[in-house]
Protein backbone atom coordinates (compact mmCIF):
# COMPACT_ATOMS: atom_id res chain seq x y z
CA UNK A 1 0.00 0.00 0.00
CA UNK A 2 3.09 2.57 0.61
CA UNK A 3 3.80 2.28 -2.90
CA UNK A 4 0.54 3.22 -4.05
CA UNK A 5 0.15 6.88 -5.85
CA UNK A 6 -1.72 9.01 -3.52
CA UNK A 7 -5.09 8.99 -5.46
CA UNK A 8 -4.76 5.18 -5.76
CA UNK A 9 -4.85 5.38 -2.70
CA UNK A 10 -7.65 8.24 -2.41
CA UNK A 11 -9.80 6.24 -4.38
CA UNK A 12 -9.09 2.71 -1.76
CA UNK A 13 -10.04 5.08 1.34
CA UNK A 14 -13.25 5.99 -0.52
CA UNK A 15 -14.24 2.21 -1.68
CA UNK A 16 -13.66 1.28 1.85
CA UNK A 17 -15.73 4.47 3.18
CA UNK A 18 -18.51 3.05 1.43
CA UNK A 19 -18.63 -0.23 2.47
CA UNK A 20 -16.71 -2.02 -0.59
CA UNK A 21 -15.68 -5.63 0.02
CA UNK A 22 -15.25 -8.54 -2.45
CA UNK A 23 -18.67 -9.45 -1.29
CA UNK A 24 -19.85 -6.12 -3.14
CA UNK A 25 -17.57 -6.68 -5.86
CA UNK A 26 -18.56 -10.27 -6.87
CA UNK A 27 -22.03 -8.87 -6.50
CA UNK A 28 -21.91 -6.10 -8.79
CA UNK A 29 -19.70 -8.07 -11.25
CA UNK A 30 -22.08 -11.02 -11.53
CA UNK A 31 -24.85 -8.01 -12.35
CA UNK A 32 -23.08 -6.96 -14.98
CA UNK A 33 -22.44 -9.99 -16.68
CA UNK A 34 -26.16 -10.94 -15.99
CA UNK A 35 -27.23 -7.82 -17.49
CA UNK A 36 -24.92 -7.89 -20.68
CA UNK A 37 -25.94 -11.90 -21.22
CA UNK A 38 -29.47 -10.73 -20.57
CA UNK A 39 -28.90 -8.14 -22.91
CA UNK A 40 -27.28 -10.48 -25.70
CA UNK A 41 -30.57 -12.61 -25.96
CA UNK A 42 -32.81 -10.37 -25.67
CA UNK A 43 -35.26 -10.22 -28.56
CA UNK A 44 -33.72 -6.89 -30.07
CA UNK A 45 -30.09 -8.30 -30.15
CA UNK A 46 -31.20 -11.77 -31.44
CA UNK A 47 -33.06 -9.74 -34.45
CA UNK A 48 -30.35 -7.56 -34.89
CA UNK A 49 -27.73 -10.03 -34.93
CA UNK A 50 -29.29 -12.31 -37.65
CA UNK A 51 -28.40 -9.65 -39.89
CA UNK A 52 -24.59 -10.42 -41.47
CA UNK A 53 -21.72 -8.03 -40.35
CA UNK A 54 -18.40 -8.10 -39.17
CA UNK A 55 -17.11 -9.14 -35.88
CA UNK A 56 -17.23 -7.09 -32.95
CA UNK A 57 -15.69 -7.58 -29.17
CA UNK A 58 -18.08 -7.70 -26.24
CA UNK A 59 -19.06 -4.35 -24.97
CA UNK A 60 -16.76 -2.57 -27.34
CA UNK A 61 -18.84 -3.72 -30.69
CA UNK A 62 -17.36 -2.81 -34.06
CA UNK A 63 -16.01 0.80 -32.09
CA UNK A 64 -12.16 0.24 -32.45
CA UNK A 65 -11.94 -0.60 -36.14
CA UNK A 66 -13.62 2.87 -37.00
CA UNK A 67 -11.81 4.81 -34.50
CA UNK A 68 -9.96 5.84 -38.10
CA UNK A 69 -10.50 9.50 -39.79
CA UNK A 70 -13.45 10.25 -41.62
CA UNK A 71 -12.08 9.17 -45.09
CA UNK A 72 -11.13 5.74 -43.74
CA UNK A 73 -14.12 5.74 -42.04
CA UNK A 74 -15.81 5.88 -45.61
CA UNK A 75 -13.63 3.66 -47.20
CA UNK A 76 -14.54 0.91 -44.30
CA UNK A 77 -18.21 1.13 -43.98
CA UNK A 78 -19.29 2.45 -47.77
CA UNK A 79 -16.95 0.08 -49.51
CA UNK A 80 -14.94 -2.76 -47.90
CA UNK A 81 -17.79 -3.84 -45.36
CA UNK A 82 -20.28 -3.62 -48.21
CA UNK A 83 -18.06 -5.87 -50.42
CA UNK A 84 -17.07 -8.41 -47.27
CA UNK A 85 -21.15 -8.68 -45.67
CA UNK A 86 -23.58 -7.62 -48.72
CA UNK A 87 -26.17 -4.97 -49.25
CA UNK A 88 -27.21 -5.40 -45.59
CA UNK A 89 -25.16 -5.79 -42.67
CA UNK A 90 -24.97 -4.52 -39.03
CA UNK A 91 -22.42 -2.71 -36.83
CA UNK A 92 -22.19 -2.68 -33.38
CA UNK A 93 -21.03 0.73 -31.51
CA UNK A 94 -20.61 -0.31 -28.23
CA UNK A 95 -24.45 -1.16 -27.12
CA UNK A 96 -25.91 0.62 -30.19
CA UNK A 97 -26.70 -1.23 -33.33
CA UNK A 98 -26.47 0.37 -36.86
CA UNK A 99 -28.10 -1.58 -40.14
CA UNK A 100 -26.20 -0.51 -42.91
CA UNK A 101 -27.93 -1.27 -46.48
CA UNK A 102 -26.59 -0.20 -49.88
CA UNK A 103 -28.97 -1.97 -52.68
CA UNK A 104 -31.76 -0.11 -54.41
CA UNK A 105 -33.73 -3.20 -53.78
CA UNK A 106 -33.11 -2.81 -49.73
CA UNK A 107 -33.48 0.80 -49.86
CA UNK A 108 -36.76 1.60 -51.47
CA UNK A 109 -39.43 0.19 -49.17
CA UNK A 110 -37.30 2.04 -46.64
CA UNK A 111 -37.69 5.48 -48.28
CA UNK A 112 -40.77 4.90 -49.96
CA UNK A 113 -42.51 4.01 -46.78
CA UNK A 114 -45.27 6.89 -45.68
CA UNK A 115 -44.38 5.40 -42.15
CA UNK A 116 -40.68 5.12 -41.65
CA UNK A 117 -40.05 8.83 -41.72
CA UNK A 118 -37.80 9.22 -38.43
CA UNK A 119 -34.99 10.42 -38.81
CA UNK A 120 -31.48 8.26 -36.88
CA UNK A 121 -31.06 8.75 -33.56
CA UNK A 122 -27.44 10.94 -34.50
CA UNK A 123 -29.24 13.66 -36.20
CA UNK A 124 -30.65 15.36 -32.84
CA UNK A 125 -26.97 15.92 -32.37
CA UNK A 126 -28.18 18.95 -34.49
CA UNK A 127 -30.48 20.24 -32.49
CA UNK A 128 -28.50 22.58 -30.59
CA UNK A 129 -28.53 24.54 -33.96
CA UNK A 130 -31.15 23.32 -36.23
CA UNK A 131 -33.75 22.97 -33.13
CA UNK A 132 -36.66 20.84 -34.44
CA UNK A 133 -37.10 22.24 -37.67
CA UNK A 134 -38.13 20.15 -40.70
CA UNK A 135 -35.07 18.43 -41.56
CA UNK A 136 -34.81 17.35 -38.10
CA UNK A 137 -38.63 16.41 -37.17
CA UNK A 138 -41.24 14.14 -37.20
CA UNK A 139 -44.94 12.94 -37.69
CA UNK A 140 -47.83 16.12 -37.76
CA UNK A 141 -45.13 19.12 -36.97
CA UNK A 142 -42.67 17.74 -39.87
CA UNK A 143 -45.55 17.20 -42.30
CA UNK A 144 -47.14 20.96 -41.40
CA UNK A 145 -43.80 22.40 -42.10
CA UNK A 146 -43.22 20.62 -45.79
CA UNK A 147 -47.08 21.15 -46.60
CA UNK A 148 -45.99 25.41 -45.42
CA UNK A 149 -42.42 25.16 -47.16
CA UNK A 150 -43.12 23.37 -50.39
CA UNK A 151 -45.26 25.99 -52.42
CA UNK A 152 -41.46 28.04 -52.22
CA UNK A 153 -40.52 25.35 -54.52
CA UNK A 154 -42.45 25.49 -56.77
CA UNK A 155 -41.51 25.76 -61.13
CA UNK A 156 -43.34 29.44 -61.20
CA UNK A 157 -41.02 30.67 -57.92
CA UNK A 158 -37.99 28.64 -58.74
CA UNK A 159 -37.66 30.41 -62.39
CA UNK A 160 -37.28 33.67 -61.07
CA UNK A 161 -34.27 32.61 -59.12
CA UNK A 162 -32.56 32.70 -62.11
CA UNK A 163 -31.69 36.27 -62.23
CA UNK A 164 -30.15 35.72 -58.76
CA UNK A 165 -28.20 32.52 -59.95
CA UNK A 166 -26.79 34.94 -63.12
CA UNK A 167 -25.78 37.51 -60.84
CA UNK A 168 -23.88 36.05 -58.80
CA UNK A 169 -22.02 33.42 -61.37
CA UNK A 170 -20.86 37.27 -62.84
CA UNK A 171 -19.81 37.88 -59.47
CA UNK A 172 -18.22 34.25 -59.55
CA UNK A 173 -16.03 34.92 -62.64
CA UNK A 174 -14.66 37.39 -61.64
CA UNK A 175 -13.41 35.80 -58.14
CA UNK A 176 -12.17 33.20 -60.23
CA UNK A 177 -10.76 35.83 -62.67
CA UNK A 178 -8.66 37.57 -59.96
CA UNK A 179 -7.58 33.74 -58.52
CA UNK A 180 -6.47 32.84 -61.99
CA UNK A 181 -4.38 36.03 -62.39
CA UNK A 182 -2.45 35.67 -59.10
CA UNK A 183 -2.66 31.82 -59.86
CA UNK A 184 1.75 31.54 -61.53
CA UNK A 185 2.64 33.86 -58.51
CA UNK A 186 1.67 31.42 -55.70
CA UNK A 187 1.34 27.20 -56.46
CA UNK A 188 -0.30 27.34 -60.01
CA UNK A 189 -3.51 26.04 -58.66
CA UNK A 190 -6.83 28.22 -57.09
CA UNK A 191 -9.23 26.34 -53.97
CA UNK A 192 -11.98 25.71 -56.44
CA UNK A 193 -13.82 25.09 -53.26
CA UNK A 194 -13.53 28.12 -51.31
CA UNK A 195 -14.36 30.06 -53.78
CA UNK A 196 -17.20 27.79 -54.72
CA UNK A 197 -18.67 28.09 -50.91
CA UNK A 198 -18.61 31.84 -50.47
CA UNK A 199 -20.49 31.78 -54.02
CA UNK A 200 -23.26 29.39 -52.73
CA UNK A 201 -23.39 31.16 -49.22
CA UNK A 202 -24.10 34.31 -51.43
CA UNK A 203 -26.83 32.67 -54.07
CA UNK A 204 -28.62 30.90 -50.89
CA UNK A 205 -28.75 34.24 -48.86
CA UNK A 206 -29.79 36.62 -51.77
CA UNK A 207 -32.43 33.90 -53.47
CA UNK A 208 -34.41 32.93 -50.65
CA UNK A 209 -33.42 35.08 -47.52
CA UNK A 210 -33.49 38.42 -49.38
CA UNK A 211 -30.09 39.24 -47.98
CA UNK A 212 -27.30 39.92 -50.56
CA UNK A 213 -23.78 38.86 -48.45
CA UNK A 214 -20.82 40.74 -49.68
CA UNK A 215 -18.53 41.16 -46.65
CA UNK A 216 -16.04 38.10 -46.32
CA UNK A 217 -15.13 38.80 -43.33
CA UNK A 218 -18.82 38.57 -42.23
CA UNK A 219 -19.10 35.10 -43.66
CA UNK A 220 -15.71 33.44 -42.33
CA UNK A 221 -16.98 32.78 -39.07
CA UNK A 222 -20.29 31.42 -40.16
CA UNK A 223 -18.53 29.06 -42.41
CA UNK A 224 -15.53 27.94 -39.90
CA UNK A 225 -18.48 27.62 -37.47
CA UNK A 226 -20.80 25.23 -39.88
CA UNK A 227 -17.77 23.38 -41.08
CA UNK A 228 -16.46 22.24 -37.42
CA UNK A 229 -20.36 21.59 -36.29
CA UNK A 230 -20.61 18.96 -39.08
CA UNK A 231 -17.27 17.35 -37.83
CA UNK A 232 -17.91 17.55 -34.28
CA UNK A 233 -21.03 15.41 -35.14
CA UNK A 234 -19.26 13.07 -36.39
CA UNK A 235 -16.83 13.11 -34.32
CA UNK A 236 -19.64 12.01 -31.21
CA UNK A 237 -21.05 9.54 -32.88
CA UNK A 238 -18.04 7.79 -33.01
CA UNK A 239 -17.62 7.96 -28.77
CA UNK A 240 -20.96 6.21 -27.44
CA UNK A 241 -19.41 7.97 -24.30
CA UNK A 242 -20.41 11.95 -25.46
CA UNK A 243 -23.35 10.48 -26.74
CA UNK A 244 -25.47 11.27 -23.21
CA UNK A 245 -26.20 15.37 -23.78
CA UNK A 246 -24.50 15.97 -20.21
CA UNK A 247 -21.55 14.41 -20.93
CA UNK A 248 -21.14 16.12 -24.42
CA UNK A 249 -21.77 19.20 -22.67
CA UNK A 250 -19.01 19.16 -20.13
CA UNK A 251 -16.45 18.05 -22.78
CA UNK A 252 -14.28 20.36 -24.35
CA UNK A 253 -16.07 19.18 -28.11
CA UNK A 254 -19.28 20.04 -26.01
CA UNK A 255 -18.18 23.55 -25.08
CA UNK A 256 -16.58 24.31 -28.90
CA UNK A 257 -20.43 23.09 -30.07
CA UNK A 258 -21.82 25.91 -28.19
CA UNK A 259 -19.87 28.68 -28.97
CA UNK A 260 -20.39 27.71 -32.89
CA UNK A 261 -24.17 27.67 -32.61
CA UNK A 262 -23.95 31.11 -30.85
CA UNK A 263 -21.89 32.49 -34.23
CA UNK A 264 -24.68 30.19 -36.59
CA UNK A 265 -27.51 31.92 -34.41
CA UNK A 266 -26.35 35.66 -34.22
CA UNK A 267 -25.83 34.97 -38.09
CA UNK A 268 -29.34 34.09 -39.00
CA UNK A 269 -31.00 36.49 -36.36
CA UNK A 270 -28.98 39.01 -38.70
CA UNK A 271 -30.51 37.88 -41.96
CA UNK A 272 -34.14 37.41 -40.10
CA UNK A 273 -33.90 40.76 -38.84
CA UNK A 274 -32.81 42.37 -42.11
CA UNK A 275 -35.39 41.10 -44.01
CA UNK A 276 -38.10 41.92 -41.45
CA UNK A 277 -37.06 45.56 -41.54
CA UNK A 278 -37.47 45.73 -45.77
CA UNK A 279 -40.89 44.14 -45.30
CA UNK A 280 -42.09 46.73 -42.71
CA UNK A 281 -40.61 49.39 -45.25
CA UNK A 282 -41.88 48.20 -48.06
CA UNK A 283 -45.68 47.32 -46.15
CA UNK A 284 -45.10 51.12 -45.24
CA UNK A 285 -44.38 52.61 -48.72
CA UNK A 286 -47.40 50.85 -50.56
CA UNK A 287 -50.06 50.24 -47.57
CA UNK A 288 -50.90 47.29 -48.85
CA UNK A 289 -52.50 44.40 -46.93
CA UNK A 290 -50.81 41.44 -49.15
CA UNK A 291 -47.94 42.29 -50.48
CA UNK A 292 -46.68 39.19 -52.28
CA UNK A 293 -49.56 38.68 -54.07
CA UNK A 294 -49.26 42.87 -55.37
CA UNK A 295 -45.51 42.70 -56.29
CA UNK A 296 -45.28 42.73 -60.23
CA UNK A 297 -43.80 39.11 -61.22
CA UNK A 298 -40.40 39.72 -61.65
CA UNK A 299 -39.59 42.32 -58.62
CA UNK A 300 -37.06 40.91 -55.96
CA UNK A 301 -39.34 40.97 -53.57
CA UNK A 302 -41.77 38.63 -55.28
CA UNK A 303 -39.22 36.27 -56.01
CA UNK A 304 -38.02 35.99 -52.14
CA UNK A 305 -40.29 33.45 -51.53
CA UNK A 306 -38.66 30.85 -48.95
CA UNK A 307 -38.16 33.74 -45.72
CA UNK A 308 -41.32 35.80 -46.66
CA UNK A 309 -43.29 32.29 -46.57
CA UNK A 310 -42.14 31.74 -43.00
CA UNK A 311 -42.57 35.35 -42.06
CA UNK A 312 -46.21 35.66 -43.53
CA UNK A 313 -47.34 32.40 -41.71
CA UNK A 314 -45.74 33.76 -38.04
CA UNK A 315 -47.88 36.98 -38.52
CA UNK A 316 -50.92 35.73 -40.48
CA UNK A 317 -51.91 32.34 -38.42
CA UNK A 318 -49.56 32.65 -35.45
CA UNK A 319 -48.34 28.97 -36.53
CA UNK A 320 -44.50 29.73 -36.38
CA UNK A 321 -42.41 31.63 -33.24
CA UNK A 322 -39.46 33.77 -34.24
CA UNK A 323 -37.70 30.36 -32.72
CA UNK A 324 -39.65 28.20 -35.18
CA UNK A 325 -38.35 31.07 -37.98
CA UNK A 326 -34.94 30.58 -36.75
CA UNK A 327 -34.69 27.02 -36.83
CA UNK A 328 -35.76 26.69 -40.43
CA UNK A 329 -33.69 29.46 -41.91
CA UNK A 330 -30.72 27.63 -40.15
CA UNK A 331 -31.45 24.85 -41.97
CA UNK A 332 -31.94 26.05 -45.42
CA UNK A 333 -28.68 28.06 -45.27
CA UNK A 334 -26.91 24.79 -44.35
CA UNK A 335 -28.51 22.57 -46.76
CA UNK A 336 -28.76 24.88 -49.52
CA UNK A 337 -25.28 25.93 -49.72
CA UNK A 338 -22.78 23.17 -48.76
CA UNK A 339 -24.34 20.75 -50.46
CA UNK A 340 -24.35 22.75 -53.77
CA UNK A 341 -21.02 24.10 -52.89
CA UNK A 342 -19.51 20.80 -52.83
CA UNK A 343 -21.61 19.41 -56.16
CA UNK A 344 -19.61 22.31 -58.07
CA UNK A 345 -16.61 21.62 -56.87
CA UNK A 346 -16.59 17.81 -57.07
CA UNK A 347 -17.60 18.77 -60.99
CA UNK A 348 -14.84 20.97 -61.57
CA UNK A 349 -12.40 18.57 -60.02
CA UNK A 350 -13.93 15.20 -62.34
CA UNK A 351 -14.23 17.61 -65.87
CA UNK A 352 -10.03 18.65 -64.89
CA UNK A 353 -9.40 14.99 -64.30
CA UNK A 354 -11.31 14.09 -67.78
CA UNK A 355 -10.21 16.34 -70.53
CA UNK A 356 -12.61 14.77 -73.34
CA UNK A 357 -15.82 15.04 -71.15
CA UNK A 358 -14.56 18.71 -70.69
CA UNK A 359 -14.56 19.52 -74.50
CA UNK A 360 -17.69 17.53 -75.19
CA UNK A 361 -19.07 20.69 -72.22
CA UNK A 362 -17.53 23.20 -74.09
CA UNK A 363 -18.97 22.21 -77.17
CA UNK A 364 -22.12 21.88 -75.20
CA UNK A 365 -22.12 25.79 -73.70
CA UNK A 366 -20.34 26.95 -77.28
CA UNK A 367 -23.42 25.59 -79.23
CA UNK A 368 -25.89 27.22 -77.34
CA UNK A 369 -24.54 30.84 -76.13
CA UNK A 370 -22.37 31.08 -78.68
CA UNK A 371 -20.58 34.56 -77.81
CA UNK A 372 -23.49 35.91 -76.56
CA UNK A 373 -22.74 37.01 -72.55
CA UNK A 374 -26.36 36.52 -72.14
CA UNK A 375 -28.00 35.26 -69.10
CA UNK A 376 -28.63 30.89 -68.73
CA UNK A 377 -32.61 30.92 -68.99
CA UNK A 378 -35.21 28.21 -67.66
CA UNK A 379 -34.85 26.72 -71.11
CA UNK A 380 -31.18 26.93 -71.71
CA UNK A 381 -30.97 24.56 -68.62
CA UNK A 382 -33.54 22.14 -70.32
CA UNK A 383 -31.32 22.17 -73.64
CA UNK A 384 -27.82 21.45 -71.56
CA UNK A 385 -28.18 17.92 -71.99
CA UNK A 386 -24.26 16.67 -71.78
CA UNK A 387 -24.14 19.09 -68.61
CA UNK A 388 -26.84 17.22 -66.88
CA UNK A 389 -25.17 14.20 -67.52
CA UNK A 390 -22.14 15.17 -66.64
CA UNK A 391 -23.75 16.77 -63.05
CA UNK A 392 -25.57 13.57 -62.78
CA UNK A 393 -22.37 11.44 -62.57
CA UNK A 394 -20.75 14.00 -60.82
CA UNK A 395 -23.50 13.52 -57.73
CA UNK A 396 -23.20 9.84 -58.24
CA UNK A 397 -19.47 9.54 -57.65
CA UNK A 398 -20.04 12.18 -55.12
CA UNK A 399 -23.05 12.47 -53.73
CA UNK A 400 -23.34 15.51 -51.38
CA UNK A 401 -24.96 13.65 -48.51
CA UNK A 402 -23.37 10.16 -48.54
CA UNK A 403 -26.22 8.56 -46.35
CA UNK A 404 -28.81 9.39 -44.68
CA UNK A 405 -30.16 7.63 -41.39
CA UNK A 406 -33.51 6.09 -40.44
CA UNK A 407 -34.87 5.49 -36.95
CA UNK A 408 -37.40 1.78 -37.67
CA UNK A 409 -40.60 2.89 -35.71
CA UNK A 410 -42.11 -0.56 -36.12
CA UNK A 411 -40.94 -4.14 -36.95
CA UNK A 412 -40.21 -3.97 -40.52
CA UNK A 413 -38.71 -7.16 -43.00
CA UNK A 414 -36.18 -5.95 -45.22
CA UNK A 415 -34.00 -8.28 -47.29
CA UNK A 416 -35.59 -11.59 -45.15
CA UNK A 417 -34.32 -9.90 -41.64
CA UNK A 418 -37.13 -8.65 -39.26
CA UNK A 419 -35.42 -4.89 -38.19
CA UNK A 420 -36.72 -4.32 -34.58
CA UNK A 421 -38.41 -1.09 -33.77
CA UNK A 422 -35.56 1.36 -32.49
CA UNK A 423 -33.19 0.50 -34.69
CA UNK A 424 -31.33 2.59 -36.52
CA UNK A 425 -30.83 2.42 -40.14
CA UNK A 426 -28.14 3.39 -42.29
CA UNK A 427 -28.56 4.63 -46.17
CA UNK A 428 -25.41 4.30 -47.64
CA UNK A 429 -25.74 6.16 -50.75
CA UNK A 430 -21.98 6.87 -51.80
CA UNK A 431 -21.37 2.88 -50.71
CA UNK A 432 -24.71 2.26 -53.75
CA UNK A 433 -23.21 4.72 -56.20
CA UNK A 434 -19.69 3.14 -55.63
CA UNK A 435 -20.94 -0.43 -55.87
CA UNK A 436 -19.84 -2.42 -58.78
CA UNK A 437 -22.74 -4.54 -59.12
CA UNK A 438 -24.93 -1.44 -59.57
CA UNK A 439 -22.68 0.80 -61.47
CA UNK A 440 -19.93 -1.44 -63.26
CA UNK A 441 -16.60 0.38 -63.00
CA UNK A 442 -17.86 2.73 -60.38
CA UNK A 443 -14.60 5.03 -59.58
CA UNK A 444 -14.15 5.99 -63.72
CA UNK A 445 -15.93 9.18 -64.33
CA UNK A 446 -18.72 7.96 -67.52
CA UNK A 447 -21.57 11.26 -67.87
CA UNK A 448 -23.08 8.74 -70.84
CA UNK A 449 -24.17 6.07 -68.13
CA UNK A 450 -27.11 9.46 -67.68
CA UNK A 451 -27.95 9.38 -71.28
CA UNK A 452 -31.72 7.91 -71.36
CA UNK A 453 -30.66 5.00 -73.57
CA UNK A 454 -28.38 3.59 -70.77
CA UNK A 455 -30.68 4.73 -67.79
CA UNK A 456 -33.48 3.09 -68.64
CA UNK A 457 -33.42 -0.18 -66.99
CA UNK A 458 -31.76 0.84 -63.95
CA UNK A 459 -33.89 0.76 -60.57
CA UNK A 460 -35.32 3.53 -60.15
CA UNK A 461 -33.82 3.83 -56.27
CA UNK A 462 -30.42 3.54 -58.02
CA UNK A 463 -29.38 6.82 -57.82
CA UNK A 464 -30.32 8.88 -54.86
CA UNK A 465 -27.81 12.33 -54.95
CA UNK A 466 -31.15 13.65 -53.23
CA UNK A 467 -32.66 10.49 -51.28
CA UNK A 468 -36.18 10.16 -52.50
CA UNK A 469 -39.74 8.83 -50.81
CA UNK A 470 -41.92 11.58 -48.41
CA UNK A 471 -38.32 12.69 -47.08
CA UNK A 472 -36.45 13.16 -50.30
CA UNK A 473 -34.89 17.07 -50.46
CA UNK A 474 -37.01 19.59 -51.31
CA UNK A 475 -34.81 21.89 -52.93
CA UNK A 476 -33.51 19.46 -55.46
CA UNK A 477 -35.03 20.86 -58.56
CA UNK A 478 -33.65 24.82 -57.02
CA UNK A 479 -30.16 22.92 -56.51
CA UNK A 480 -30.35 21.50 -60.46
CA UNK A 481 -31.15 24.96 -61.66
CA UNK A 482 -28.25 26.75 -59.99
CA UNK A 483 -25.56 24.21 -60.76
CA UNK A 484 -26.99 24.18 -64.59
CA UNK A 485 -26.41 28.12 -64.42
CA UNK A 486 -23.20 28.34 -62.42
CA UNK A 487 -21.60 25.91 -64.07
CA UNK A 488 -22.75 26.70 -67.42
CA UNK A 489 -21.43 30.31 -66.73
CA UNK A 490 -17.85 29.17 -65.60
CA UNK A 491 -17.44 26.49 -68.41
CA UNK A 492 -18.56 29.83 -71.11
CA UNK A 493 -15.16 31.93 -69.32
CA UNK A 494 -12.81 28.96 -68.13
CA UNK A 495 -10.97 25.32 -68.50
CA UNK A 496 -9.69 23.89 -65.59
CA UNK A 497 -6.86 21.30 -65.34
CA UNK A 498 -5.07 19.67 -62.29
CA UNK A 499 -1.72 21.37 -61.63
CA UNK A 500 0.33 17.71 -61.02
CA UNK A 501 -1.94 15.47 -63.50
CA UNK A 502 -0.03 12.29 -61.46
CA UNK A 503 -1.04 13.57 -57.84
CA UNK A 504 -3.22 11.15 -56.15
CA UNK A 505 -7.00 11.47 -56.36
CA UNK A 506 -8.24 14.06 -53.73
CA UNK A 507 -9.74 11.91 -50.73
CA UNK A 508 -13.53 12.62 -49.75
CA UNK A 509 -14.50 13.09 -46.09
CA UNK A 510 -17.55 12.24 -44.90
CA UNK A 511 -18.69 15.18 -42.53
CA UNK A 512 -22.26 14.68 -43.15
CA UNK A 513 -21.95 16.09 -46.40
CA UNK A 514 -19.12 14.82 -48.34
CA UNK A 515 -16.21 17.39 -48.58
CA UNK A 516 -12.82 17.10 -50.12
CA UNK A 517 -9.80 17.09 -48.08
CA UNK A 518 -7.49 20.05 -48.13
CA UNK A 519 -10.18 21.72 -50.80
CA UNK A 520 -9.81 21.06 -54.52
CA UNK A 521 -6.68 22.89 -56.07
CA UNK A 522 -6.94 23.21 -59.91
CA UNK A 523 -5.21 25.11 -62.55
CA UNK A 524 -7.61 27.60 -63.95
CA UNK A 525 -7.36 29.01 -67.54
CA UNK A 526 -9.64 31.81 -69.08
CA UNK A 527 -11.21 30.41 -72.38
CA UNK A 528 -13.36 32.27 -75.65
CA UNK A 529 -15.88 30.28 -77.37
CA UNK A 530 -14.57 28.92 -80.33
CA UNK A 531 -16.08 31.16 -82.32
CA UNK A 532 -14.14 33.91 -81.30
CA UNK A 533 -10.91 31.93 -80.74
CA UNK A 534 -11.20 30.54 -84.31
C1 LIG B 1 -26.62 19.25 -54.67
C2 LIG B 1 -27.44 19.74 -53.77
C3 LIG B 1 -28.23 18.97 -52.77
C4 LIG B 1 -28.17 17.65 -52.41
C5 LIG B 1 -27.26 16.57 -53.00
C6 LIG B 1 -29.16 17.44 -51.38
C7 LIG B 1 -29.42 16.21 -50.78
C8 LIG B 1 -30.39 16.00 -49.82
C9 LIG B 1 -30.69 14.72 -49.22
C10 LIG B 1 -29.96 13.42 -49.54
C11 LIG B 1 -31.68 14.92 -48.32
C12 LIG B 1 -32.32 13.86 -47.42
C13 LIG B 1 -31.61 13.89 -46.08
C14 LIG B 1 -32.08 12.86 -45.13
O1 LIG B 1 -33.02 12.11 -45.37
O2 LIG B 1 -31.47 12.80 -44.06
C15 LIG B 1 -32.03 16.31 -48.35
C16 LIG B 1 -33.00 16.90 -47.56
C17 LIG B 1 -33.26 18.24 -47.54
N1 LIG B 1 -32.71 19.20 -48.35
FE1 LIG B 1 -31.34 18.90 -49.81
N2 LIG B 1 -29.78 18.63 -51.11
C18 LIG B 1 -29.25 19.58 -51.93
C19 LIG B 1 -29.62 20.92 -51.99
C20 LIG B 1 -30.59 21.49 -51.21
C21 LIG B 1 -31.01 22.87 -51.32
C22 LIG B 1 -30.46 23.86 -52.34
C23 LIG B 1 -31.94 23.09 -50.34
C24 LIG B 1 -32.70 24.33 -50.00
C25 LIG B 1 -32.71 25.41 -50.69
C26 LIG B 1 -32.12 21.82 -49.63
C27 LIG B 1 -32.95 21.63 -48.56
C28 LIG B 1 -33.22 20.41 -47.99
C29 LIG B 1 -34.15 20.23 -46.88
C30 LIG B 1 -34.92 21.33 -46.16
C31 LIG B 1 -34.19 18.86 -46.62
C32 LIG B 1 -35.05 18.16 -45.55
C33 LIG B 1 -36.34 17.70 -46.22
C34 LIG B 1 -37.26 16.93 -45.28
O3 LIG B 1 -36.79 16.34 -44.32
O4 LIG B 1 -38.46 16.93 -45.56
N3 LIG B 1 -31.29 20.89 -50.20
N4 LIG B 1 -31.23 16.96 -49.27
Amino acid sequence: MLFLPPMQSFYLQWINQIGFNWTTWFVLTSILIIGWVCWRNSRYVRLINTVPGPEGLPILGNLLELNVGQVEFLRIVHREWVEKHGPIYRGWGGSRAIVCISSPELMEPILASQKLITKGKEYSYLSKWLGACMFLTTGQRWRSRRRLLTPAFHFQILENFFDVFNDQSHQLIKELETAADSCPKVDGSVNVYKILTQCALDIICDSSMGRQVRKREETAGYLHSINRITQIVMERSLRPWLDSDLMFNLSSLGRENRQCVQILHDFTNQVIRDRKKTLNVNNNQTDSGDQIKSQPENSPKRRLAFLDLLIQASENGDKLSDDDIREEVDTFMFAGHDTTATAMSWFLYCIARNPDEQKLLFDEVDEIFEDDERPCTPQDAANLKYLDCCIKETLRMYPSIPGVMRTITEDTEIGGYVLPAGLSVALLIYGMHRNPKVYPEPDVFKPERFLPEHSANRHPYAFLPFSAGPRNCIGQKYAIFELKVVLSWVLRKFEFSLSDPCCPAVSASSEIVLKPVDGIHLTVKPRKPRSIAA
